[in-house]
């Protein structure tokens, strides 16, 4: 379920008016995510996405919708929220922060070949240059400083060995974070969380790329280490499928080869994306927050991702226009 919010026609007519999107006809709840209530939105004059924040404030969105924004004008294939005549983007409809954007075609492609990774490499790539210039700062809110401070929360909860591997690699994490090597690595706002379940593709087209609202300023290797995670795996064990891999980071260097330093820390960041899942997902399972209606995902499954990084760490072949 993913309708938290019931928004009636009447509520919602104004705003879509004051957007100038045409007269409301239809809302339909979508039955996906678990974070905010969503309605595709019908009008006279074309299909939109109808969101109401049920977690996120006022006062935190416009970083993410105004990424958006940035990165839409700039050609990239994301939701573009709808801006009123001042060129707000936030509105505020049932007593919750909402927002309108464009409906993307196409769906979701949870078992993807090659040329599916290869189309994520090209977009993840022009959209970490198409963010160079974007204004806004804020920082990656799950990075190595929350890992930091939600680690302890989690111990508890944990047997030795899981224990152990946590407390190492967080110490690995941390040295890496202060080496030379790491503070040269370029950085700017990346999505950070462009899994299967983000992207919407049309046969091997991507036709867009959504759910920013993890997005901040961080390492694009980083980036880079959460969609090869997750887009190059074997899902059962983890293990990283050399041809969809290998799709991805050609298709990514084409548009932005990676530099000498980040070649060198491709396999530290690889483990710093899987380590970034466990945590949030070991948080999620085991300290569910009051009345959340987020259903955890296990965490077992980035504890396995974790341990195969370390133990089998990427190779890279040198790519071809090097
Ligand atoms: N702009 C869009 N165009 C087309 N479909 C969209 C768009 N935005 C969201 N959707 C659809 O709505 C579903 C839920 O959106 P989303 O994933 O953002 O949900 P959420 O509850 O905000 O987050 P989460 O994925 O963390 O649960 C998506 O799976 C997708 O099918
Ligand atoms: N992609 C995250 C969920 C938060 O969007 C996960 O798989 O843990």
């Amino acid at each position: 379920m993913a309708v938290f919010t019931e928004v009636s026609l009447e509520a919602a007519r104004p705003l879509f008016e004051e957007l100038q999107l045409g007269t409301l006809l239809e809302l339909k709840g979508i039955q996906g995510g678990i974070e905010n209530t969503n309605y595709f939105a019908t009008t006279d004059r074309g299909e939109y996405v109808l969101t109401l924040f049920e977690r996120l404030t006022h006062a935190q969105l416009p970083f993410y919708l105004y990424l958006m924004q940035h990165l839409a004008l700039r050609g990239i294939p994301v939701p573009r929220p709808a801006a009123n005549a001042e060129g707000e983007v936030l509105f505020t409809l049932c007593g919750k922060p909402a927002a309108v954007a464009n409906r993307l075609s196409g769906k979701s492609q949870l078992q993807p070949q090659p040329p599916h990774c290869a189309a994520v490499g090209t977009t993840l790539a022009r959209m970490h240059l198409a963010g160079q210039d974007y204004e806004r700062e804020q920082p990656n809110l799950r990075g190595l400083p929350w890992w930091n401070a939600t680690a302890p929360e989690v111990y508890p909860h944990m047997d030795d060995s899981q224990r152990e591997l946590l407390q190492s690699e967080l110490a690995y994490q941390n040295h890496i974070a202060a080496s030379a090597a790491y503070q040269a690595l370029p950085r700017g706002p990346v999505h950070a969380d462009l899994f299967r379940d983000n992207v919407m593709f049309e046969g091997e087209t991507l036709t867009g790329c959504f759910d920013f609202y993890f997005a901040g300023v961080d390492t694009w290797l980083f980036d880079l280490g959460v969609c090869i995670n997750d887009w190059c795996i074997d899902l059962a064990t983890g293990v990283l499928d050399p041809v969809r891999t290998q799709a991805l980071l050609d298709a990514y260097q084409a548009v932005r080869p990676l530099e000498a330093a980040e070649r060198e820390l491709l396999p530290a960041m690889l483990r710093a994306a899987a380590l970034r899942f466990w945590v949030s997902r070991l948080w999620d399972f085991y300290l569910p927050r009051e009345a959340s209606m987020l259903v955890p995902h296990d965490p077992t499954h980035f504890e396995r991702v974790l341990r195969e990084r370390i133990a089998r760490p990427l190779t890279l072949h040198t790519p071809q226009h090097a």
